[in-house]
């Protein structure tokens, strides 16, 4: 089939060099094509390519409709592009002069042939390249936006960090049983623990618990064990490019992510979705490139380097009976050097380039055996050869893409995991796995495909040393058994991937001097050096049965990798494509759900703080003005209370003699020391009463803020510690010391007393009246004095005078014996008044009252303070929790405005990358 393709004029290769072999083989290669004299890429005088005429000359329609798709046809678009449905029959279509890029896939015939047959190749030829085209505009489109959604991902989980899902711990126990390998790839969707029933098809891709988004929240902050975010084991198997690889010691990933900070989870996050942007634009690139490379890997000693010189017909890889390929060795065409045959050894941890020798050291081929034995100072090392077969056999160069040969390491523990990395390499169009016929897939190897599988969705198997088989029958069977298992999409069309061949059977050139198979001694097994089997008569049958089916492969997989180059370029960047949108629609289901949820959360917490917001800000002005109050209402009532109190003590102080003997008058100094220390102490006494009654005002105004405390604030009301039995221990009001009371003689005497007694004790009327009158005399005299004197005038001077005299002198007597008798009643009063108004004097009452009224107001200042302070924390608290959840609620709407969006639209380019059919190649079905 490779004669459909004509050289790519992008790279200017001439027919004639194209067509190496010069004969005509009737195949219809590029060279039958009479040119123009402008070739390559000649141009009508339209400035468009000419394209032949479809038949025996005359123009039919089908002819003029394809000529004038591809006059339109601009490969990317342009005016033509109506939709981006992939397959639309407006897809766009245009001249491939308009992008050059087109140049090397576009195959453009220009003239009639003359035979019919080949015009209709050369027909079906461009048509393949039209729909190739189309399909890889699609991807590209695909790419393009699929960039722009990652782009903007990215950016909404710089500001919202986007929620990962995870799968629970019996789930992913199961997903990683069923994970094993991509054929039990259904199994496990149903597969749940009776215990654990599955949940409901909506909620299993997204089934949060109902709290599990209240990561914000002051209560989520305090949560210890957060509930896993929950998705469906079937989604997360499905859920891949996205994944975070995460390892660390036997944490599951889905746990290590639970335990990670949700913010590290969303810069990890992001690191995935750069990576993936860059691949994307590494694939958008890989689809406009013409080259393709060809990894060929297997087990150890399966044959690929045996069946790589197979398929260059030379002996140009070292092959042995033991393991001997140790590092990546691409053959490539020796035109892409030069026309040179040389071996690039590159150095270690070096990007090769050709035109920098720094990168690499030069050998020539000969050498090569030692370089591939030897992995210690070489990674890859890039082999050019000259192609000895025709551009209608080769494999490297066809005329239409430049391919290049990848003889990987055998496979082994250690060397799969570099393989798969390589193989996932973008610029990798076909994975060509070989495996010994004899041995079946080893571990190694499975482990390799379904790692492959990831991103090639066909690998292309050779089945090698097939002649060492016996019961090949069975053998067939039981590979493709496996290959079922390993994978289902080469299973199915395995008649074309599936090869079971003997490489050695091919007749190769012998190798350089020196070189491989050590010194030119010719072909393998198979003998001789040309094209044809050998010529041995006896063996023919067997050997032309095994070159037919080597030759069967070789068609099979130019088709592959030239024919069906959309699959080979166009299906890792679909596969990946679908994969990318796949894990962007999980994500945006799962991030629309905990937006959803989210939102309902912060609603329902702010319909809670609003009100509690509310009553928190009028309790702190009410509240305020309460403590106030009973503050002032307390002091105000002890102060009262202390003034009266002592009022009434130092008021009644003089009432009685306190319980102070009198010793007689000649101890009445003594006693009235003793009278007023008695004084003094009631009414300390009387201060010390005050002061515990203010106590237990204070700790009932404690108690009553504390209540009030509780109420208000609840458990986050901080209680003080209060000890009444503190207060009023300095004793401020030592009395004694303060007052200096000295005692007179006329403290002795207090006529107030006397008169009050005078009028209750009859006997002794006349003498006090006398002594009163002699006494009032004595201290000023009274006007009644003065009239009996002046009646005693009347009566006779010298009776009177006989009289008066003793009865005066009686009197006085009586009088002082009477007094005298009365000093234990009088001088309390005396005492007392003198102590009133020296304590007036001091203002002792209103000092001692004000004393123990501020000491109990700065005691019940402490608690009120505190629970001013408390409410309005309170008050700041709610006030930030309710901003902040307003803020949460912003963010949130924004999300799930967001993923919302994200859904639809991943769900919508999603349908269009499915869309775009890379198995209905039109050539087919034109054929
Ligand atoms: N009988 C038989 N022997 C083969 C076939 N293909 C390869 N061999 C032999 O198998 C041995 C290994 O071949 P290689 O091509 O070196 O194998 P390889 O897979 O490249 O080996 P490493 O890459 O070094 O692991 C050589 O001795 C080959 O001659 C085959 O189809 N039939």
């Amino acid at each position: 089939m490779s004669q459909e393709y004509f050289p790519p004029m992008s790279k200017g290769k001439s027919p004639a060099r194209n067509n190496r072999s010069g004969r005509d083989d009737g195949n219809n290669t590029p060279n039958d094509v009479p040119r123009e004299p402008t070739t390559p890429g000649s141009v009508n005088s339209a400035g468009r390519p000419g394209y032949v005429t479809v038949g025996s000359g005359s123009t039919s329609y089908h002819a003029h409709r394809l000529q004038s798709i591809l006059d339109n046809d601009s490969g990317y678009g342009g005016s033509s592009i109506a939709g981006d449905e992939p397959g639309s029959s407006k897809l766009p279509l245009g001249s491939p002069r308009t992008d050059p890029s087109l140049a090397g896939d576009m195959v453009l015939p220009r003239q009639s042939t003359g035979n019919p047959e080949t015009d209709y190749r050369h027909q079906v030829t461009a048509i393949s390249q039209l729909w190739y085209n189309q399909q890889r505009v699609a991807l590209g489109r695909a790419i393009n936006r699929v960039v722009d959604l990652l782009q903007g991902l990215q950016e909404t989980n710089a500001t919202w960090p986007a929620h990962y899902p995870s799968v629970q711990r019996t789930d992913i126990a199961t997903h990683e049983r069923s994970a094993s390998g991509p054929g039990l790839h259904r199994t496990f969707s149903t597969v749940t623990e009776p215990s654990h029933p599955p949940p409901p098809p909506r909620r299993s891709m997204t089934g949060f618990p109902d709290d599990e988004s209240a990561e914000s929240s002051k209560d989520a902050e305090v949560k210890t064990a957060e509930a896993p975010r929950l998705v469906s084991p079937q989604i997360a198997q499905e859920f891949s490019i996205l994944k975070l690889d995460l390892k660390l010691g036997s944490m599951h990933q889905s746990e290590l992510v639970h335990s990670l900070e949700k913010g590290s989870v969303a810069s990890l996050l992001d690191g995935k979705i750069r990576t993936s942007i860059k691949h994307l634009v590494a694939l958008r690139e890989r689809i406009d490139d013409t080259s393709s490379k060809v990894l060929v890997t297997g087990d150890l000693n399966a044959g690929k380097s045996t069946f790589c010189n197979a398929l260059l017909r030379r002996k140009v890889l070292p092959e042995d009976q033991q393991p001997c390929t140790s590092i990546f060795c691409e053959v490539l065409d020796a035109r892409e050097n030069g026309g040179l045959e040389e071996v690039h050894a590159v150095h270690k941890d070096t990007i090769y380039n050709r035109h920098d020798e720094t990168t690499y050291d030069v050998f020539p081929l000969s050498k090569l055996e030692q370089i591939v034995l030897d992995n210690s100072t070489y990674m890859q090392c890039k082999v050019y050869v000259k192609d000895v077969r025709t551009v209608d056999e080769s494999l490297l160069n066809n005329g239409v893409v430049d391919i290049a040969l990848i003889d990987a390491p055998g496979l082994n523990s250690d060397t799969t995991k570099t393989t798969a990395i390589f193989a996932r390499q973008e610029e990798i169009d076909v994975v060509v796995f070989v495996v010994s016929a004899a041995n079946h897939f080893t571990q190694s190897a499975k482990e390799f495909i379904w790692a492959a599988a990831a991103e090639k969705a066909y690998i292309f198997m050779v089945v090698n040393g097939f002649d060492m088989i016996r019961d090949q029958e069975r053998c067939q069977k039981m590979i493709l058994d496996q290959v079922y298992g390993l994978s289902p999409r080469t299973y199915k069309e395995s008649s074309e991937l599936v090869h079971f061949v003997s490489s050695n059977a091919i007749p190769t050139l012998p190798p350089p001097p020196g070189g491989p198979g050590g010194g030119g001694s010719g072909s393998s097994s198979g003998g001789g050096g040309g094209d044809e089997p050998g010529n041995d008569p006896k063996g023919k049958g067997k050997e032309k049965e095994k070159i037919e089916d080597f030759h069967k492969l070789e068609r099979s997989l130019r088709q592959f990798v030239l024919e069906k180059r959309a699959r080979s370029k166009l299906t890792p960047a679909k596969t990946y494509l679908m994969n990318i949108l796949n894990d962007v629609h999980v994500l945006a289901t799962v991030n629309v759900e905990v937006a959803q949820s989210e939102i309902e959360r912060v609603t329902r917490d702010l319909e809670e703080i609003e009100p509690q917001l509310e009553s928190s800000k009028k309790a702190k002005t009410e509240v305020g003005d309460e403590i106030d109050q009973t503050i002032e209402l307390t002091c105000k009532d002890i102060y009262d209370h202390t003034r009266n109190t002592l009022n009434t003590a130092i008021f009644h102080a003089g009432d009685s003699t306190l319980g102070v003997p009198y010793p007689g008058l000649f101890g009445v100094f003594d006693f009235a020391d003793d009278l007023k220390e008695a004084m003094l102490n009631e009414i300390s006494t009387a201060v010390t009463d005050c002061e515990e009654h203010a106590r237990i005002k204070t700790v009932s105004g404690v108690n009553a803020i504390k209540q009030l405390g509780i109420h208000h604030l609840g458990n986050e009301y901080h209680d003080l510690s209060f000890r009444s039995d503190v207060m009023f221990r300095r004793r401020r009001d030592a009395l004694a010391k303060e007052i200096d009371l000295p005692t007179e003689l006329g403290d002795l005497v207090d006529w107030s007393t006397l008169l009050q007694r005078q009028e209750k004790v009859a006997g002794t009327g006349m003498a006090l009246t006398l002594a009163t009158a002699v006494g009032g005399r004595l201290v000023g005299g009274t006007s009644w004095v003065d009239h009996a004197l002046s009646a005693a005038k009347i009566v006779g001077n010298d009776n009177l005078r006989k009289l008066i005299i003793p009865a005066v002198a009686l009197a006085v007597v009586s009088a002082a014996v009477y007094v005298l008798q009365q000093i234990p009643q009088s001088l309390p009063h005396r005492l007392s008044a003198k102590l009133s108004a020296q304590l007036d004097s001091m203002d002792y009452i209103h000092a001692n009252s004000t004393r123990i009224a501020s000491s109990v107001r700065k005691v019940l200042r402490f608690p009120a303070d505190n629970l001013r302070v408390g409410l309005t924390r309170s008050v700041e608290q709610l006030g930030s929790r309710r901003d902040e959840t307003l803020k949460t609620r912003t963010e949130s709407e924004v999300a799930l405005k967001y993923f919302s969006n994200l859904v639809r639209n991943s769900a919508h380019q999603r349908t269009l990358v499915a869309d775009v059919d890379l198995d209905a190649h039109p050539q087919g079905q034109v054929a």
